[in-house]
């Protein structure tokens, strides 16, 4: 499902956390979205997800306004993992991730085998079946955060919104999280903090201060000279003995 965000600002209380900011992600890319602390990611995948209203600009889904879709259509079509998900605490691990079917369950539609599926497929790409009857308030962070992203798969969405999704996992989890995420037919637009991971993906954009300042194949949005603008460091391209494809590496300038 394509997304395309047209000329957004966001403002609050007169401060602009977001200026004129434009890009579409086509159906099944992987977007990564990086930048510096505070240059306004969250801030865009929330307007992404129409958790936010944009002060300008319009949010495009399958070249539909958002702002025209209900808040269950808008479910059916989107997921989002926020950076700081919680949910309640006497739940199971199972049941967080059958939340991700409320948005297609109604009086007409009860809870049937597909959902039940659906659940188990999910629990099975974030390596969490054995967890699904353990209670939420038991589980570790990053425990919780497979679990966060396995609810976002549940809910079968045409637009996957992830938010730092490996920021608690394990080198083993980042990494099979990111191959799930980038083999999946799913439109993903993934903040990421790890610039060699973002590299992975099929396009990166770049923000700083709110503002769009990069945006493309990976080795052309992540130039050693773009990162070291932008982040404050020196970046270089190294390559380890091995001589696989080159990797980013960083030192305070
Ligand atoms: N409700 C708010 N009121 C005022 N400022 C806000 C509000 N929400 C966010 N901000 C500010 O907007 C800027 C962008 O925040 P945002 O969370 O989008 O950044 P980010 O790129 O996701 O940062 P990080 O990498 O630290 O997660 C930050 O400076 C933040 O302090």
């Amino acid at each position: 499902m394509k997304i395309e965000a047209r000329s957004l600002s966001f403002s609050v209380r007169g401060k602009t956390l977001l200026q004129d900011v434009s890009l579409a992600v086509q159906p099944g890319e992987t977007l990564a979205l990086v930048g510096p602390n505070g240059s306004g990611k969250s801030t865009l995948m929330r307007l992404l997800s129409g958790l936010a209203k944009p002060s300008q600009g319009d949010v495009l889904l399958a070249d539909q306004p958002l702002a025209r879709l209900t808040r269950r259509e808008i479910a059916q079509r989107i997921a989002i993992v926020e950076q700081q998900a919680d949910t309640a605490e006497r739940i199971t691990a199972r049941s967080v991730v059958e939340l991700g079917r409320t948005p297609w369950l109604s009086a007409l539609k009860p809870w049937s085998g597909e959902d039940t599926q659906h659940v188990d497929k999910a629990l099975r790409t974030v390596e969490m079946e054995e967890f699904a009857p353990r209670e939420w308030s038991t589980l570790s962070g990053g425990e919780r955060q497979r679990l966060h992203i396995a609810r976002a798969l549940a809910q079968r969405p045409g637009l996957l919104l992830l938010d730092e999704p490996t920021n608690h996992l394990d080198i083993h989890h980042q990494l099979s999280i990111l191959n799930c995420i980038r083999n999946l037919k799913v439109t993903t637009v993934v903040a990421l903090h790890d610039l060699n991971q973002a590299l992975t993906c099929d396009r990166v954009a770049v923000l700083s201060h709110g503002r769009l300042v990069a945006l493309g194949a990976p080795a052309q949005a992540l130039a050693p000279e773009t990162v070291s603008e932008f982040f404050g460091i020196k970046a270089r391209w190294a390559r380890d003995a091995a001589g696989d494809a080159p990797f980013l590496s960083f030192q305070l300038a």
